[in-house]
């Protein structure tokens, strides 16, 4: 018992980001915004599953990856990351490389803990590949998402940057920043905006295993805890989906949500794990992902948002109802989609699921 309770005050302690971390991250984030703005063609490139990656998703990678190792310097590292060096070691990566290295430099130099020299192409290369953890059911394990939404960061829409921490297959902590997500509701079902944070934009979410979800504005002038929607009636309860048509169905969620459940309003489609976080503090009540057959889901794209909405009070399935599992390694052991909403409403919610697949799979 006593060694348990040991073992867990370890894990805890160890499990906090230092306020220095915390501010590097945003930090992160405040050049991302910058880069945003003034994204070239050139600095936009297709990886070999034809997904977009930038200059800002490698250079946001090899920061959050050099900074954390050098703060947890005591323990063993290991982070299972979505972007690696391939593309940029070969010869046409290095005028990308050149750029990647001079944005990396000029965010570090910003945060004097880590002005210890200017870093070298080679040192960011190496930096981006100490994500190359594959993860799994033992030991700790850092899952980074540099820029997820990459598609919304291009179009000036929602992204997120997303970091968790696995414990033994668990997800145990995460934190998720939203630099473009408005503080006021973006939903229907909001029980937290207030006239203040109306016109702010910069969430940045946080969740540690047993202590609750909270929402701290990028700007830090604000921190307040958050709260799913406790919504019981689906015909009230406004869902979240993928804004890109590529990345879930938008005719089955429609089946799901519109005539199974009745749901009134329309969609709210927005990019990235930023679905998450406007769930958890109850911007809207559902979210459905839906994707073609066949697609095997990347734990970076759901470790921080799924701890951010449960902590919330809220419940993140597959659509047979299980929960997500995160011990397998870079995939999550599903292919058949996630469905995210409040306890109240999960059984129905499933119900239908179940139902509208039976029906596309089988129609009348
Ligand atoms: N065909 C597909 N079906 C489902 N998800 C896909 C997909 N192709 C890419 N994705 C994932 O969808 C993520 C974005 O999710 P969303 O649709 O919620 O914005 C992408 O994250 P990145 O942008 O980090 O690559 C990528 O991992
Ligand atoms: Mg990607
Ligand atoms: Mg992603
Ligand atoms: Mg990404």
């Amino acid at each position: 018992m006593l060694l348990g309770v040991r073992h867990w005050k370890k894990r805890s302690e160890s499990c906090s980001f230092s306020g220095s971390v915390q501010a590097t991250f945003v930090k992160v984030l405040n050049i991302e915004m910058k880069v945003q703005k003034v994204l070239l063609q050139s600095d936009v490139h297709l990886k070999s599953d034809k997904t977009p990656v930038t200059v800002a998703d490698y250079g946001s990678q090899a920061i959050v990856s050099f900074v954390l190792e050098k703060e947890l310097s005591t323990e063993p590292f290991s982070l299972v990351a979505e972007e690696d060096s391939g593309d940029l070691r070969m010869e046409s990566g290095q005028e990308i490389l050149h750029r990647i290295t001079k944005l990396v430099n000029d965010t570090l130099v910003i945060e004097e803990s880590y002005t210890v020299a200017t870093l070298s192409s080679e040192d960011v290369l190496r930096a981006i590949d100490s994500g190359k953890s594959e993860g799994g059911s033992s030991g700790r394990h850092w899952v980074l998402d540099p820029i997820d939404g990459t598609k919304g960061f291009l179009r000036g829409d929602q992204y997120a940057i997303a970091l968790a921490l696995l414990d033994e297959g668990k997800v145990v902590l995460g934190v998720l920043a939203c630099p473009n997500l408005p503080l006021a509701s973006i939903g229907t079902n909001n029980k937290h905006s207030s006239e203040s944070s109306n016109e702010k934009v910069g969430c940045l979410f946080s969740a540690k295993v047993g202590e609750g979800t909270f929402m701290h504005s990028l700007d830090g002038s604000s921190l307040i805890k958050v709260h799913v929607s406790d919504i019981e009636n689906p015909e009230e309860a406004s869902f979240f989906e993928s804004f890109e048509a590529a990345h879930t169905s938008h005719d089955l969620s429609s089946a799901i949500a519109k005539v199974k459940l009745g749901v009134k309003a329309p969609p709210i489609r927005i990019d990235s794990q930023a679905k998450y976080g406007a769930l958890s503090r109850g911007d809207g009540a559902i979210y459905l992902r839906l994707p073609c057959k066949g697609y095997r889901e990347k734990i970076w794209d759901h470790a921080a948002g799924s701890i951010v909405v449960t902590e919330a009070g809220g419940v993140v399935t597959d659509v047979a109802g299980n929960p997500l599992d995160f011990s397998k390694g870079e995939h999550l052991d599903r292919d058949t989609g996630i469905i995210v909403t409040n306890r109240k409403l999960m059984p129905s919610l499933l119900k239908a699921v179940r139902e509208s697949i039976q029906e596309k799979v089988s129609p009348m």
